[in-house]
């Protein structure tokens, strides 16, 4: 009988000699004074950097340069039993090259009066990623609490403002009352985008990372300033019912100097001189934008083709400037009718393109015609001593159309059909008789 139980004994020790071996922390059983009457391999790889002569026989000794106070503690545990210390932190001191563990975190337990026992591990990677972690939060911090040309907003999955931080203030103006729970279009001025566009951006930046634009942007006050706002999606989290939740990081900065700078550039590069409007590469190249944006999105996509009717006869009649005066005029009114995501473009001598996001041909068709009619008969507050009228043709992108020359062909198409039955009307491409 007593054979089989130191039998069993035999194993269990043995088991225990398995575990400690295997156990991926370090364990040290100590007597009360610190003697070390057992230590797994690990525990004694890491203690390593406090024994440079290799003698590791009490722990209290191996320790008192990075715990000088834990023989103390130890001693001063009146329970029989329970734990001393849970996960205090001792900092190592690191070989030339910064090899091997430089932090551990100690539990001790006391097992019985006469027992300890030391759990160690190395916690140095998770010690430097949550130093880095303060250092980027204290950078977050300055910068949040110091920039004056930058908000800092949180967005949740659909776009609407979650949190407000002092930026937020101090670049638009508005407070956290105003803006919590609001879309970010808040942001924006009326009309300058829609929620199609809004939801667009976002899901851009879920597949990009990121997703910057430049425009004006809104005040609190109502006032404007030219402003880049990026968005970037934040790591998921968890929202009502254990589901992720998307979430973003929006910054609106306050570029008003750079485009002071950029702007005789960029008004070089994609602005009509005498209209102000898009020229032909800013309209082709916002076309191919909005071509892309309708490939993902397949929300609907109407463009106009604009022609002064019989301006040679403008030109003749009463001079070049005054036909000049007529462009300006022309290009006035259509920036009235048109919304700010509308893409508005003189691309040639008197035809003119509006590009129409959101907008099927019905939607077109009546764009057009208010602007035929308003051309043709102006408010009293915009006439003018040349009366004019224009020819507008009108197609919409469908999936049988290729591509933007496609489509500009179609409109111009329908303009041409305009023209033929008479000017001063409009024509979409989808009704016009074809041969
Ligand atoms: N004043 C002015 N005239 C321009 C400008 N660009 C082109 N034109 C004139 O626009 C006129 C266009 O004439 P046409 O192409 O014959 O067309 P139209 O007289 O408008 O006749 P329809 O289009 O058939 O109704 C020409 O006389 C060009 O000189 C410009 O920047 N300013």
């Amino acid at each position: 009988m007593n054979h089989l139980t130191d039998v069993a004994d035999a194993q269990e020790y043995e088991a225990l000699l398995q575990f400690l071996y295997m156990a991926p922390v370090g364990l040290v059983q100590l007597a009360a004074d610190g003697t070390i009457l057992m230590l797994n391999p690990l525990s004694a790889q890491l203690l390593l950097p406090l024994c440079p002569d290799g003698a590791l026989t009490n722990l209290f000794d191996a320790l008192a340069p990075v715990a000088p106070d834990l023989r103390l503690l130890c001693q001063d545990f009146a329970p029989p039993h329970g734990q001393i210390c849970d996960a205090t932190r001792l900092y190592l001191r690191a070989d030339a090259a910064g090899n091997g563990p430089q932090v551990l975190s100690l539990n001790m337990l006391k097992l019985d009066p006469a027992r300890l026992m030391a759990v160690l591990s190395d916690i140095t990677q998770q010690d430097l990623r949550e130093r880095q972690l303060r250092k980027t939060d204290a950078w977050l911090n300055a910068i949040m609490t110091n920039i004056t040309d930058y908000a800092l907003v949180g967005l949740d999955s659909r776009g609407c403002i979650d949190t407000w931080n002092d930026s937020i203030g101090r670049v638009t103006g508005f407070s956290a009352a105003a803006v919590k729970g609001q879309p970010y279009a808040l942001f924006y001025p009326d009309g300058a985008t829609t929620p199609a566009q809004q939801l667009e951006r976002l899901r851009d930046a879920d597949q990009n990372g990121w997703t910057l634009d430049e425009g004006w942007r809104r005040r609190a006050d109502g006032s404007q300033f030219w402003g880049s706002s990026l968005i970037s999606p934040l790591p998921g989290r968890i929202g009502e019912g254990g589901v992720e939740e998307a979430a973003y990081c929006m910054i609106i900065r306050d570029i008003s100097d750079k485009r002071d700078i950029s702007e005789n550039l960029r008004q070089a590069t994609y602005c009509d001189h005498l209209t102000g409007l898009a020229n032909r590469r800013a309209f082709f190249e916002a076309a191919e934008l909005e071509l892309a944006r309708r490939q993902q999105s397949r929300r609907p996509l109407a463009l106009l083709m604009v022609d002064a009717d019989h301006f040679k006869r403008i030109n003749d009649a009463h001079g070049h400037p005054a036909g000049d005066a007529v462009l300006r005029q022309l290009a006035a009114t259509m920036l009235r009718i048109c919304r700010e995501v509308d893409v508005v473009a003189r691309i040639g001598g008197e035809e003119f393109a509006l590009l129409l996001p959101g907008v099927d041909h019905d939607a077109a068709l009546a764009v057009a015609e208010r602007l035929r009619a308003e051309v043709a008969q102006p408010p009293a507050a915009e006439q003018q001593a040349i009366p004019y009228t224009v020819s507008i043709g009108v197609a919409a992108m469908d999936d049988s159309v290729a591509g933007i020359d496609a489509l500009i062909k179609q409109a111009d198409q329908a303009l041409y059909a305009a023209k033929r039955h008479g000017r001063n009307q409009v024509v979409g491409w989808r009704d016009m008789e074809r041969p």
